[in-house]
């Protein structure tokens, strides 16, 4: 509450705090200045009650290919668990909050009415309390995950569970805005909380460690207030999907090939498997074949992958193969199943192919180690993991990427691809 008589600043809410979001769209937040900033959890409710504990405060550990840059981010006033929607309905009534960023990873936007399982249901509740206190100024609900279309995904699962006024008055009072976010933001470890805590001089539990790199595109759609982001180095303009397919395709679309066929043979990290020479020269294959989908100069694109082998060799990042290899299922939907689609089909994208078959020779054999796979099909893979004959397994679990690509037509040439 401000005193009497003084204008609130301006609140920004944020949904799913992650390493992500404290690397990039919070860090940018703080240094365009100005706004203060609610934190909500996307599930578990862990790291609010660690912010809450070291006031909202965290270390930002930016390595370089040679040092370290240990900064403090103090801009989140409140945190809270995901659960807590009298918090979220206060904060997004408050007349004073005009922007609520999202990053609840790409599985978070399925569609669902049940605010405890969904985020989009959790938020349409709350821009409920908005419409019912009577706020006029637009909010804008801007997508920071990595979907095409992110914005559009997010006004979909939102309106899906909205009541039947607050539809109505949507439009008029709620901008979607679709963004292309990009920092590789790995796990952060016991080695870099040290770090920050001895730097900064609190105990800190929060720590993000990430890239010198950083961009963030988004779309020039806001009719109410927004942070000065561009002041921190973000770009606002009118076509955001030619970016996010640059980077879904070329950066995510390696990152998804390695992290299925460089683990398999035999790799734990980003920087060792390009390093080896057999993965390396199959990314590339997958660099072309996405390339080929995208309506952008040679030079520009040769520029973009050159730039990107050069932040996956950073040998000091340690970014886990794992990690990136979590979620598959929803990745290969966005990564790789289009460039095969736009190709033409399977028999037109061997690389496309490769990353597929790379997964699912990756899942059966973690599967049957006795390992659950990190994904939202969980069961349905483990159980097409079992299947004994290697047809019925491959169709199994190609069928759990969807209908981008005729399934068949893909187990198919899959199979085959490791004939
Ligand atoms: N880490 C990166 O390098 C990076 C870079 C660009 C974009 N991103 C985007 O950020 C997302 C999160 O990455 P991260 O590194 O912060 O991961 P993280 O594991 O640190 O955080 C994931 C966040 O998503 C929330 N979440 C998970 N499942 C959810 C669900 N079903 N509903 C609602 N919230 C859910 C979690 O509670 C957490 O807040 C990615 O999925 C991606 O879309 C990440
Ligand atoms: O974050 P995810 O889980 O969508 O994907 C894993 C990585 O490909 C991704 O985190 C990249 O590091 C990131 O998109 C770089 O900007």
């Amino acid at each position: 509450m401000s005193p009497a008589g003084t204008v609130p600043r301006p609140r920004l809410v944020h949904l799913g705090i992650g390493a992500f979001a404290r690397a990039h769209t919070l860090a940018y937040t703080a240094r365009a200045g100005g706004w203060d900033v609610t934190a909500f959890t996307g599930r578990t409710p862990t790291i609010a009650q660690t912010l809450t504990a070291q006031g909202g405060r965290y270390g930002l550990v930016v390595r370089g290919p040679e040092t370290d840059e240990v900064e403090e981010i103090a801009v989140i006033d409140e945190a809270f668990p995901a659960e807590d929607l009298r918090a979220l309905r206060r904060v997004i009534a408050d007349p004073a909050t005009a922007v609520v960023t999202l990053t609840i990873t790409e599985k978070g936007y399925a569609a669902g009415s049940d605010p405890a399982a969904s985020a989009p249901a959790r938020l349409a509740l709350a821009l409920r309390a908005r419409r019912e206190a009577g706020v006029e100024e637009p909010i804008a609900l801007v997508s920071c995950d990595n979907l095409v279309g992110n914005g559009e995904v997010l006004r979909r699962a939102v309106l899906a569970a909205l009541d039947a006024g607050t539809r109505d008055w949507f439009d008029a009072h709620v901008d979607v805005v679709s963004t292309m976010v990009d920092r590789i933001t790995p796990v952060a470890g016991e080695e870099e909380m040290a770090l920050a805590s001895t730097r900064l001089g609190f105990h800190d539990r929060a720590t993000v460690v990430t890239e010198p790199f950083h961009e963030w595109v988004l779309e020039d759609s806001f009719r109410g207030r927004r942070p000065a982001w561009e002041a921190a180095g973000a770009q606002l303009t009118g076509d955001v999907a030619l970016h996010e397919r640059r980077k879904l395709r070329l950066l995510n679309g390696a990152h998804t090939f390695l992290a299925y066929a460089g683990q398999l043979a035999g790799h734990e990290r980003v920087d060792q498997a390009v390093a080896d020479p057999a993965v390396r020269a199959a990314m590339e294959e997958v660099w072309a074949e996405a390339r080929a989908t995208l309506d952008l100069p040679e030079a520009e694109l040769d520029e973009y992958t050159s730039a990107l082998l050069t932040r996956f060799r950073n040998p000091r990042l340690a970014d886990a193969l794992l990690r990136i290899a979590a979620d598959g299922s929803e990745k290969l939907r966005v990564r790789i199943l289009p460039v095969i689609a736009e190709r033409g089909g399977p028999g037109r994208s061997p690389a496309g192919v490769a990353a597929v078959r790379a997964w699912t020779d990756w899942v059966t054999a973690r599967s049957r180690a006795g390992h659950r796979i990190a994904d939202p099909r969980a069961e349905e893979i483990a159980a097409a993991a079992a299947l004994a004959e290697d047809g019925a397994r491959v169709r199994a679990l190609v069928a759990l990427l969807g209908e981008e690509t005729d399934p068949e037509a893909l187990a198919a040439a899959v199979l085959s691809a490791g004939a």
